[in-house]
């Protein structure tokens, strides 16, 4: 005999089905939190032997199915709530001195509004972080392009990559010297060569090649970026401490109207780092990682302890797993500070549009633009909205 549908869903399924119907949390998905009682009701109710019935998600469905193992049957439906497009920005974890925190926020809101523009206007979701990362390069309020921290001889290095979760194709450069916008430079690596990451000499070639103008040094330091780089020459300095202090790598995750995730992140890496020392972000799986079937991550941080943990495909790995992009998120974390003692944060998105913005250091800048509103923060727990339309 085939298994017994349910005849009507456990309390906990229904409570939440009410909670989409009533336009509940929209990081609340079905997918994680059904599997759970639906198992228990369905050992009740099914002939089958026990493993776990599937949760199944239609592309372009507002409903998800909750389908038997092995007769396929649908055990039940749960309305989905779609909430795409939708794009999340960081601005670095760390310590962000008082009289930097303003500029550091309002950049990040207006990255975050202008990447979302292009997702509006049904662009692409590589397009939009792509964007947004550019935006942050040029603002000279980032270690990103200019505004970059400088290596041990006071010379600007940076490293940037960028990912499609359509295609899992990705580009990155790392070690690059004198282009504005290393991000557009990974994403020619990623659409326009066989590879997926140029260093240092042949990456400047690269850029030279497909015609990206050389600025020069000069315009991408900053007398901040000189003053921390000088602090931190004394012989009893501690550049690692000091980054923590006051980072600000930036990156983006987006998924666009499609259902496609992509992210994008951009660095000029640690405070007086050795020359040709290549941090997490041009590393794949560490600085980023995007895929359709899960969802993207962008991270910063201390390059090094995110490497040790792979932190952006960990956090995926959990996902996977059926856990929410905030509850992955929070996991690798957590995982990457008890393990080698790193702090960090990260930008996640899951393709239906669920998105959490965390981070185990003092402070990240962030914001996100989901079903025109505007979210931010600094500090743990701060999450402000307000219209997206609205300028600040
Ligand atoms: N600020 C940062 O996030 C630094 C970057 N993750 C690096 O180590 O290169």
């Amino acid at each position: 005999m085939g298994p017994q549908p349910l005849k009507r869903a456990p309390p906990l399924v229904r409570r939440r089905a009410l909670s989409f119907e009533n336009g509940g949390s929209p990081d609340v998905h079905t997918g994680s939190f059904l599997l759970s009682p639906i198992v228990v009701s369905w050992r009740r109710t099914s002939h089958h032997p026990p493993p776990a019935p599937r949760v199944f998600h239609p592309p372009s469905s507002c409903m998800s199915a909750v389908l038997c193992f092995k007769c396929q049957s649908v055990l039940c439906q749960v309305p989905v709530k779609v909430m795409l497009p939708v794009i999340v920005i960081h601005g670095g974890a760390g310590h962000i001195p008082k009289e930097r925190a303003q500029l550091s926020c309002a950049g990040v809101r207006e990255a975050a509004r202008g990447g979302y523009g292009i997702l509006r206007a049904s662009g692409s979701a590589m397009d939009a972080v792509v964007e947004a990362v550019t935006m942050l390069e040029n603002n000279p309020a980032y270690n990103a392009g200019r505004g970059s921290v400088l290596n041990v001889k006071g010379e600007v290095e940076m490293d940037a990559i960028v990912m499609d979760g359509r295609t899992l194709d990705s580009g990155a450069v790392s070690a690059v010297r004198r282009v504005a916008n290393p991000v557009q430079l990974a994403r020619l690596v990623m659409e326009k060569t066989k590879h997926l990451c140029l260093t240092a000499e042949g990456a400047s070639q690269f850029a030279r090649a497909m015609g990206i103008p050389e600025v020069p040094e000069e315009s991408l330091i900053t007398d901040y970026a000189r003053m921390r780089w000088k602090k931190n020459l004394a012989p009893d300095a501690n550049p690692v401490e000091c980054q923590m202090g006051k980072m600000g790598t930036v990156g983006a995750v987006a998924v666009d109207t499609e259902g496609n995730v992509a992210c994008a992140t951009s660095t000029g890496g640690m405070i007086n780092k050795m020359e040709g020392r290549v941090g997490d972000t041009p590393c794949i799986g560490c600085g980023g990682y995007a895929d359709n079937k899960v969802g993207a991550v962008s991270p910063t941080g201390h390059g090094e302890a995110i490497m040790k943990v792979t932190l952006s495909r960990l956090i995926l790995f959990h996902m996977e797993q059926g856990r929410s992009a905030e509850e992955a998120s929070d996991l690798g974390l957590a995982y990457m500070k008890e393990r080698v003692q790193g702090l960090g944060g990260v930008v996640t998105v899951d393709p239906k549009g669920a998105w959490a913005a965390r981070f185990s250091s003092l402070q990240m800048a962030w914001a996100a633009v989901q079903d025109e509103q505007l979210h931010y923060g600094l500090y743990a727990g701060e999450h402000f909205t307000e219209s997206a339309q609205e300028q600040s």
